[in-house]
């Protein structure tokens, strides 16, 4: 489990983070979403124990993070802009990193760069942009570091290696029960596959919630009331948001599918149907009782 508490980090004036509270299961994908200088690469580093926070706690499995090498060695951080040794080939890359990790595993290595066409001969500086950036998760998925910190990581990737990259988180996760965390400000490229999802904004959590919670709490409906006026009907449920085409009203409400269902179905109304909803207008539904608006921190 990885624990922050309070976590408060400036540069100089700039402020970074405020105050982040968050907990991320271990054997989870956590995905963390936030715009343009919201803090994520920030996040990230102090969680791998890269930076040291001005005030607040990060703890791994309950052991703190900074300056501990023994969690470091089970730490992974893939930077948004990777760097590399000058002149190093990915062979390079792999002796320096077997002096960390102790559980690096070199056959694994050596098939992913197979599998993912990289030679491992080859100076990296002559690799794209893509294929540095497949250099480096193939080196986090070789590490045997149970926490990988990803920051941007599908960035560069094409379709066909983001999947890739993908899968190769999610058999992790089930087989060696590791935990992604990955950094991004594309909500839809974490939709499919994340466990759980965080919301960093101006340098604090606005909320961290489980994806199938939130998928199963918030429900979208298209009402046409009958006799029972709109009011009435929605009078007892948790209404987020409502919008009126017409007759028709399109109603975003927090509570479970069943008891929802239950509650439009005893007002008789002239139609009702529950839509499923994307993770996209959840973000919006959610932000919006916050007082915020998700269109302008998500892409
Ligand atoms: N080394 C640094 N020196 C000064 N300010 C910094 C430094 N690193 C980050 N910042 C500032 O901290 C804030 C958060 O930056 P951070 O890189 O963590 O955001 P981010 O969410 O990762 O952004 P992006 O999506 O653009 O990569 C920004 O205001 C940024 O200017």
């Amino acid at each position: 489990m990885i624990r922050a508490q309070a976590v408060h980090k400036s540069f100089g004036s700039t402020p970074a983070l405020d105050s982040v509270t968050a907990e991320i299961r271990t054997g989870s994908i956590y995905g963390l979403i936030g715009s343009n200088g919201a803090g994520k690469s920030t996040f990230l580093r102090i969680l791998a124990g890269i930076l040291r926070p001005d005030s607040g706690s990060v703890t791994i499995d309950d052991q703190p993070v900074f300056e501990n090498p023994e969690i470091k060695s089970r730490c992974f951080m893939i930077s948004d802009e990777p760097y590399f040794f000058s002149g190093c080939t990915p062979r390079d890359l792999k002796e320096y990193y077997k002096t960390i990790y102790p559980h690096f595993d070199e056959a694994r290595f050596r098939s992913l760069m197979n599998n993912f066409g990289l030679d491992e001969r080859r100076k990296i500086r002559t690799f794209s942009k893509g294929m540095k950036k497949q250099v480096s998760v193939i080196c986090a998925v070789s590490s045997g570091a149970d926490y990988l910190f990803c920051d941007e990581t599908f960035d560069g990737l094409d379709p066909v290696a983001r999947q890739a990259v993908k899968s190769l988180f999610a058999g992790d996760v089930a087989e060696f029960c590791a935990t992604p965390v990955i950094a991004s400000h594309n909500l839809r490229e974490l939709e499919d596959f994340c466990d759980c999802i965080g919301l960093l904004h101006r340098g604090g959590i606005l909320f961290s919630r489980d994806l199938d919670d939130m998928k199963l709490n918030i429900q979208k409906i298209q009402l046409i009331p009958g006799d029972i006026p709109a009011p009435e009907i929605l009078r007892d449920l948790d209404v987020m948001d409502t919008q009126r085409s017409g007759r028709m009203l399109t109603v975003t409400v927090r509570g479970n599918r069943a008891e929802t269902e239950a509650r439009l179905r005893a007002a008789n109304p002239l139609y009702f149907e529950l839509l499923p909803l994307s993770l996209e207008e959840i973000f919006i539904a959610e932000t919006e009782v916050n007082g915020y608006d998700a269109r302008k921190l998500i892409v």
